[in-house]
């Protein structure tokens, strides 16, 4: 019975891969004639006659000039719409489809059952007819959702309903059908496990078809402006977000681009990691950036703190305490308080200086800048400065003229610059030798006075860096300290440490969310509309102030935000403080929250272990996978690791030995090369995942994962304190297959909790 299903179904995986053959002929003649069309069109500029004879002859020019170019444009257009379906045909042509769903649509009464066929993409014949539907279509999601019987989907028009008959799975390569299977679950058991058996790679892959139900939820949902997932470590967040953004892509196809969806990663080495996802599934990537990068591309001119001095500084300037102050939502709107206190007075300029001499002197653009209506914004009254400003350079121009500095500056030039500013002397007429001294003055003060134009039209005659000191100064005015148990000295000091910083340039990453906010908002900014879809990954380590200020900075945005609070390594951020945080911030009635309780990426064993060492846990339950116990290896760690990669070689694992701190991972790679181990060193954020061993410090081993983990040096000295907890459970759950963990002599005491039953001492 079930060869005769196999058979006949690889009779339809031959009619639809013949299907494909002909339409990748087809499309390969289409893009051959569009080439073909394109060189035609290229040839079209040689028939341009560029005339600039006179002003009908350059207008004349100008239209050929322009019709060529939009001939050419709409060549591109074709040929590049022919390139991108060729290059999904060839996707499909490898695997046109993973399941096939037989149901009768109860909606529309009809008892007839139809059968579908889900894949990567659709693939339909002239008459209409679909071989395949894209497994974003909304009759997909009936897939994903339930097992048999009545399952609801949402279309654009609203709910229908379907009665599931059949649901069956395939594992297809080089266009045999390898395995067929009915089922009755949601995506079964069976196909998860063989995903997940498989061994890790450098680059993240697509989950499409093995997706869960509550992972659905998350990648379908286009209600909700704030979508807060909280779920365990390797419960599929990262997985769920990117196929979201595949998601979106599609649903919203000719109204969103790539370009309108930023994601904020972890770290570059993660961005790094999942980069393929997209591509593979036919889309291109969203934008990628760590919040680092965002600030350093706002503040060019500013150091601002790196993710290896937030986590490794010995003196950290930023106590619990404090950043508990600075990334709160209180703060967040003292700031804004502030801002409309500015509009009356409080406000810092630079004096703009012209040929070595004050041109204004800052008290004389405050006067100005306070003497408009009181009921000026603040962007109204910058412009309105600037406006006042440039009147007043512009006023100068003719006293400027006759002052001696240009007699001198006109008695040097050179003749290239005469000409250069009157033209070709043999063309020059001029009344008088004085009228032509007045334009050469009048070029010469005007282009003196550019740079103060410049810097008037970028508002730079004021002096951010003074308001946000005098913001912080005034601070125990605007909010009360005490509520944060910091007493004014506290604060005081704090004050010092942001103020030293900032002498030298330098801003750590709580005071550059704050200065950010803070210049944009004296400055008018409303931050970039064009954002459509902004993700968070490891949101647990922002501060709801860095959240506000994204929400403020992207303001047209829908929010994913995506976390596990088991692993807040940077804020120690207490779960509910965020979550309601950002309820604050949108409205209610649009805001979600889904929890993935289900973890995928670990073996029971290692979830086991991980979730043991835990406090207060969120539920995690684990997939049935089976494998070893963790090991824990005490004594001689050079040589236990040394044991332990030989052992994870032999099992053809990919491992990572995880440090705690760059200096470490440095050590263990020296050791390594000593013994000349192959291994490859990951301590700076900008490396790439390469095959292999790789040494890598914890913090950025943070959203990736490694076939074998060997957790270096896991004792009382590197994770002594509660602290560490979150970091010692973020680092043991990167394990997929194996997890050893080494001390030289006793383990932290922070697995004392952990049954004794969970692990293997050896
Ligand atoms: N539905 C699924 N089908 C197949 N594999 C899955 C599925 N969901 C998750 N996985 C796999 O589980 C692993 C962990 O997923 P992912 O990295 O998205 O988890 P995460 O929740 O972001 O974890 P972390 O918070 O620890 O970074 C990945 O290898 C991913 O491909």
């Amino acid at each position: 019975m079930k060869d005769n299903i196999k058979a006949q179904e690889q009779r339809h995986l031959d009619l639809v891969l013949q299907k494909l053959d002909e339409r990748i002929s087809e499309t390969q003649g289409r893009i051959d004639r569009a080439n073909d069309n394109l060189k035609e069109a290229e040839k079209g500029w040689r028939d341009i006659r560029v005339k600039f004879s006179d002003f009908n002859a350059v207008v004349e020019t100008g239209a050929s000039v322009h019709a060529q170019q939009q001939v050419l444009a709409q060549k591109e257009r074709d040929m590049s719409q022919a390139e991108v379906q060729f290059e999904t045909l060839q996707k499909l042509r490898g695997r046109p489809y993973f399941a096939r769903i037989d149901f009768t649509d109860i909606s529309n009464q009809s008892n007839q059952t139809e059968t579908i066929y889900i894949g990567l993409a659709s693939f339909s014949d002239n008459d209409g007819h679909f071989y395949v539907y894209d497994w974003r279509a909304p009759i997909s999601s009936i897939y994903y959702d339930g097992g048999l019987g009545k399952i609801d989907y949402q279309t654009p028009v609203g709910k229908q309903t379907a009665d599931v008959k059949l649901k069956r799975q395939f594992e297809i390569a080089d266009g045999i059908i390898l395995t067929v299977f009915d089922t009755e679950e949601a995506v079964g058991d069976k196909l998860l496990l063989n995903a997940l058996s498989s061994d890790s790679s450098t680059k993240m892959k697509s989950i499409v078809t093995t997706i869960q139900h509550e992972q659905n939820r998350i990648i379908r949902d286009t209600d909700s402006d704030l979508l807060f997932v909280q779920g365990a470590a390797g419960s599929g967040k990262t997985a769920a977000v990117l196929q979201r953004v595949a998601y979106l892509l599609y649903r919203y196809r000719g109204k969103i681009t790539s370009g309108q969806v930023v994601l904020f990663s972890p770290n570059q080495v993660f961005n790094d990691y999942v980069n393929e996802v997209l591509p593979d599934l036919g889309e291109n990537n969203m934008i990628q950036m760590t919040f680092y990068q965002y600030a350093n591309y706002r503040l060019p001119k500013i150091q601002v703190q790196t993710l290896a001095e937030r986590f490794e500084s010995e003196n950290d300037p930023e106590s619990v305490k404090m950043t508990n102050l600075k990334g709160s939502l209180a703060f967040f709107k003292a700031v804004g308080r502030y801002s409309q206190k500015i509009s009356r007075s409080g406000m810092s300029f630079r004096s703009l200086a012209f040929r070595g001499e004050p041109f204004f002197k800052s008290e004389d653009i405050e006067k100005i800048y306070y003497s408009f209506n009181d009921n000026y914004s603040l962007n109204q009254r910058l412009e309105a400065t600037k406006q006042a400003l440039l009147r007043k350079v512009f006023g100068r121009i003719s006293s400027e003229m006759k002052k001696d500095w240009v007699d001198i500056a006109i008695q040097n030039l050179q003749a290239d610059e005469l000409e250069s500013m009157l033209g070709d002397p043999d063309k020059r007429q001029y009344e008088s030798e004085k009228k032509e001294r007045n334009e050469l003055a009048r070029i010469i003060v005007r282009n003196a006075l550019k740079p103060i134009i410049r810097r008037i039209r970028h508002g730079i005659f004021m002096n951010p860096n003074k308001l946000f000191l005098g913001f912080l100064k005034s601070l125990p005015q605007l909010i009360n300290l005490a509520d944060f148990d910091i007493s004014d000295q506290e604060w005081q000091s704090a004050f010092e440490g942001s103020k030293s910083d900032l002498s030298t340039q330098k801003l750590n990453l709580n005071d550059t969310a704050i200065y950010l906010y803070l210049f944009d908002l004296v400055n008018g900014h409303h931050g970039d509309r064009t954002i459509r879809f902004l993700f968070v990954d490891e949101v647990q380590d922002y501060t709801a102030f860095q959240l506000a200020f994204l929400k403020f900075s992207f303001p047209k945005a829908k929010f994913t935000l995506l976390g596990d609070l088991n692993q807040a390594i940077f804020t120690r951020t207490n779960a509910g403080t965020l979550q309601s945080a950002m309820y604050e911030l949108f409205d209610p009635k649009k805001s979600k929250t889904i929890k993935l309780t289900k973890t995928y990426r670990s073996t029971e064993q290692i979830t086991n272990f991980t979730s043991a060492l835990l406090k207060d846990s969120e539920t995690i339950e684990a997939f049935a996978r089976e494998g070893e116990k963790p090991l824990f290896r005490s004594g001689d760690s050079l040589k236990n690791l040394a044991d332990s990669l030989s052992r994870n070689l032999k099992a053809d694992l990919t491992t990572a030995i995880i440090t705690k701190t760059a200096a470490q991972a440095k050590n263990v790679y020296e050791e390594l090369q000593k013994k000349n181990y192959q291994a490859t060193l990951i301590t700076l954020e900008n490396q790439r995942l390469v095959p292999g061993t790789i040494i890598i410090p914890g913090y950025l081993a943070k959203g990736l994962e490694f076939d074998a983990v060997i957790l270096w040096q896991a004792d009382n000295r590197n994770y002594g304190s509660e602290d560490d907890r979150e970091l010692l459970y973020t680092i043991a759950s990167r394990a997929m297959h194996r997890l050893t963990v080494l001390a030289d002599d006793s383990f932290s005491s922070l697995f004392d909790q952990i049954d004794q039953q969970l692990y293997e001492n050896i």
